[in-house]
């Protein structure tokens, strides 16, 4: 009953006792909130879940809810209820007794929920999402025009082209080519860019931009269960490899004369790990909506995801070598990356996490082929959260405009020419999966995450290796950039100053 008095101040002490009256009535009609039994009304003064039937608790809003276009019409006082009532199309009355039943009943099932039951249930949201659709990269142009639309759109083109201290800011390197539509950027999409004058480039770009600061909606409520997550979450003790990996061996997936070459583990991270790792690095991480202004072009790109990074080459240059000094792995991520090294063979000092909060955060097709990562580097990529399609296309050869073969086209057409298209791979990349990519796989592949229409939360951790500051330097640019930081507080991403 206090409930009810909270929720219903403030609405004059007719209502006031209307509500009351209609809760006491409710609490009477219906079974109390132990659900599976039928108390009598002596029983049900003594039973111990009865404290939680009040009008906050799930039961008997089940009941008035569906009821709730009668509330007015029973909170008026009868004097009143004689007299038609006034024609308004939206009672701010409703409004506001809808609100405040729909936030007790929020808040009366998050109470009721333990710590572990509420990250379960938010797990569980974030998996059932809907079904990808096929369509949504299957554009001759290569790309989902709802994303950036362009493989040389994604910060790493830019970061390459920056000025800055990279070392692919060559013009011969393979960012160089990307970004400037050279031979490696194959497509139609970088054909136009090509052969297009100079200021229709620009609208084009621009055009570009709308759709990338559209997508990228500031932080927004995505999982309410985590509500009371502003007490200190728990690091993970991921130190022991038997406990927090299934030990199932890596699959190697080896295709197109080795041009793909992968490894894969489904549910590699065992299901307390990952779901403890995950509540972790939502709540005790600070995240990044990077901007940034692409190179050549004053375009301001706002990254449409949440970004951090950590680790440093090993040159050994010191902190005043870097543009922003480099981010040593938190003990538990470093844990991982020892996890992830044993698994895979291979050696990472450094790490990019990307936190999409819903569908509409992604990553457009781009390659990882950076020469500060080395020629036929090595990238871990762990997955927590809700599952996510994941694209692979091939490049085009060198000088050949072919568009890529549609994702749900059958990929490694025989003698894959322009009528057959580029081959696309896809997977769907679900919580505590391990995919490795590694060979030939980022000179000669794309990949990308796109956009969905409804998708839980989702971390993806990348393990790299960097040869040189400037690998770092470029980590740090796009992945913290100078922004806000960003922390998960009572169930959204929220500015928070300070810390790493
Ligand atoms: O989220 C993913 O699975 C991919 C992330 C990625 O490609 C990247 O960070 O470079
Ligand atoms: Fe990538």
């Amino acid at each position: 009953m206090r409930n009810v008095a909270a929720r219903v101040r403030g609405l004059g002490p007719a209502r006031e006792a209307a509500a009351r009256r209609v809760t006491r009535l409710v609490l009477r009609s219906v079974a109390c909130c132990c659900s599976t039994s039928r108390h009598t009304h002596r029983q049900r003064a003594t039973c111990p879940s009865r404290r939680t039937a009040s009008l906050a608790s799930p039961w008997p809003l089940a009941v008035l809810v569906p009821a709730m276009s009668d509330l007015r019409a029973f909170f008026t006082p009868p004097r009143e209820r004689a007299q038609p009532p006034p024609r308004r199309s939206a009672s701010p009355l409703d409004a506001r007794i809808q609100e405040a039943l729909r936030r007790s009943r929020e808040e009366a099932r998050v109470a009721a929920l333990s710590d572990d039951e509420a990250l379960r249930e938010a797990l569980a949201a974030s998996l059932a999402e809907a079904q990808p659709d096929p369509e949504e990269l299957g554009g001759a142009a290569g790309g989902s025009k709802a994303e950036r639309g362009t493989a040389s759109g994604d910060w790493k083109d830019c970061g390459e082209a920056s000025g800055r201290r990279t070392d692919d800011n060559k013009p011969g390197s393979a960012a160089g080519r990307r970004l400037s539509g050279g031979a490696l950027d194959g497509g139609a999409d970088s054909k136009r860019r090509r052969t297009e004058p100079a200021a229709q480039r620009t609208a084009v770009a621009e055009t570009e931009l709308k759709q990338e600061s559209s997508s990228a909606k500031p932080a927004k409520p995505i999982a309410p269960l985590f509500a009371r997550s502003s007490l200190p979450v728990p690091a993970p003790d991921l130190t022991s490899a038997v406990a927090s990996t299934s030990q199932t061996p890596l699959e190697v997936i080896d295709r197109f004369d080795g041009s793909l070459d992968l490894l894969y583990c489904k549910g590699w991270l065992t299901p307390i790990a990952r779901q403890a790792l995950f509540a972790w690095m939502t709540a005790e991480l600070r995240w990044h909506r990077v901007i940034y202004t692409r190179p050549g072009t004053g375009i301001t790109i706002r990254t449409p995801r949440y970004t951090t990074t950590y680790g440093r080459d090993e040159t050994g240059a010191p902190d005043v070598a870097y543009q922003q000094p480099p981010v040593a792995f938190p003990p538990c991520l470093d844990d991982l990356r020892r996890l992830v090294e044993a698994a895979t063979g291979a050696r990472f000092n450094t790490m990019i996490c990307n936190l999409y909060a819903d569908g509409n955060d992604s990553i457009s097709y781009h390659s990882d082929d950076e020469a500060f990562l080395g020629p036929n580097c090595t990238i871990a990529s762990l997955s927590l959260g809700a599952a996510r399609d994941f694209f692979m296309r091939r490049k085009a050869p060198a000088g050949v405009d072919i568009a890529p073969a549609r994702p749900d086209q059958k990929s490694g057409t025989k003698g894959s020419g322009p009528a057959a298209g580029r081959p696309t791979e896809r997977w769907r990349l679900g919580d505590g999966d391990l995919l490795v990519m590694r060979g030939r796989t980022q000179s000669e592949w794309e990949h990308a995450v796109p956009k969905r229409a409804s998708a839980g939360p989702r971390i993806n951790i990348t393990f790299r290796r960097v040869n040189c500051v400037a690998g770092v330097n470029n980590f740090m640019r796009y992945s913290r950039g100078d922004g806000p930081g960003y922390r998960w507080r009572g169930g959204r991403l929220v500015e928070a100053p300070g810390g790493q």
